[in-house]
């Protein structure tokens, strides 16, 4: 990737949080300017911190690593907004994890979920582009049998990431589909098997109860499957991501989660919130609808940007 793809990549993930990081700007600045540095501005920082989206275990994490910080210099707006992105940083390192379905699983199965809408479809196009980029043979199965666009706009990426496409008509049964994609995998001697699934609300235990019979007949065909379970996530839901990770995961296992729209009006400190509570990998952010716009998760650019601060 050239330098110019990777400055624009990072410029539109900047103005997509840049709502939070003016707040967070503005915010940190009219605290930091007063003379003295008390617990009652560290309360505000706290508060303005949970506002911006990131929990209330992650601020305070934060906010003690500014008062570690006071003791040993004066602090100014610039300087803490450094702190809370290092810190920030710190929170989200684990969550770093390359995306890397197992080679030896012929095929590797990635189950992917998430609510209608959420950006599912766009990023298994985008993952499947570049999986075929590097050579590996990619089976798309149209899980999302309830509706036509879905299974048309699938079709599309299939197409153009050079991918087989399996899928039945509308309102088939999705594990029958999941069964028939799986086979064909394997007698194609695929690399990877990319299912997408139905996304209405996680409340509706209608879904629920096909997401699991759908990875009952993953695991009847090979007990280690699905591989990874990836759930995405849209930027700008906010805090509904915390209970569509509670949902999705006790159904579908997620392994791993993708922040899709972190180019829109994000809310992008709920990314924080989320990797602190459930310590899972981030694989990758979609900052745009372009088969380029889907990034490696990278936390400290992530954290700089949330703060409104340049990359280093
Ligand atoms: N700006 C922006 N738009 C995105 C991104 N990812 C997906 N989208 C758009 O979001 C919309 C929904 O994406 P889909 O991929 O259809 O979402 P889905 O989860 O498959 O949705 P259903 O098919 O309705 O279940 C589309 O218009 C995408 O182009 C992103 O990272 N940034």
């Amino acid at each position: 990737m050239t330098d110019t793809t990777q400055q624009g990549w990072f410029s539109r993930l900047k103005t997509g949080l840049s709502k939070t990081s003016a707040q967070l700007t503005r915010g940190i600045s009219d605290l930091f300017t007063k003379e003295k540095l008390d617990a009652a501005t560290l309360d505000e920082l706290e508060d303005l911190l949970i506002q911006a989206d990131l929990g209330v275990a992650a601020a305070e994490r934060v906010v003690e690593a500014v008062g570690r910080a006071r003791h040993a210099r004066d602090l100014d707006g610039e300087s803490v907004r450094g702190i809370v992105a290092e810190e920030v940083a710190r929170i989200l390192e684990p969550a770093a994890k390359p995306f890397d379905p197992p080679e030896s699983a012929r095929p590797a199965v990635v189950l992917v979920v998430g609510v209608n809408g959420s950006g599912k479809t766009t990023t298994i196009g985008k993952i499947a582009e570049s999986f075929r980029t590097a050579g590996l043979k990619i089976v798309l199965a149209a899980g999302d049998t309830f509706r036509a666009a879905a299974v048309e706009q699938l079709g599309v990426w299939a197409e153009r990431s050079g991918a087989i496409f399996v899928s039945k008509e509308t309102g088939a049964d999705a594990a029958a589909l999941v069964y028939e994609a799986w086979h064909k995998a394997k007698d194609e001697d695929a690399d990877l098997l990319i299912v997408d699934t139905a996304g209405r609300l996680q409340n509706k235990a209608g879904l629920m109860a096909e997401l699991e019979k759908i990875v009952r007949v993953l695991k009847k065909l090979d007990p280690e499957a699905p591989h990874d379970s990836l759930l995405v996530l849209d930027a700008t839901t906010g805090q509904n991501a915390l209970g569509q990770v509670e949902a999705f995961g006790k159904v579908a296992g997620v392994t791993g989660l993708v922040m899709t729209k972190l180019d829109g009006t994000a809310r992008g400190g709920i990314l924080v919130a989320v990797a602190e509570k459930f310590r899972l990998p981030v694989h990758f952010i979609g900052v745009g609808e372009g088969v380029d716009d889907l990034e490696p998760f990278d936390p400290k650019a992530f954290a700089r940007a949330l703060v409104g601060l340049p990359r280093e």
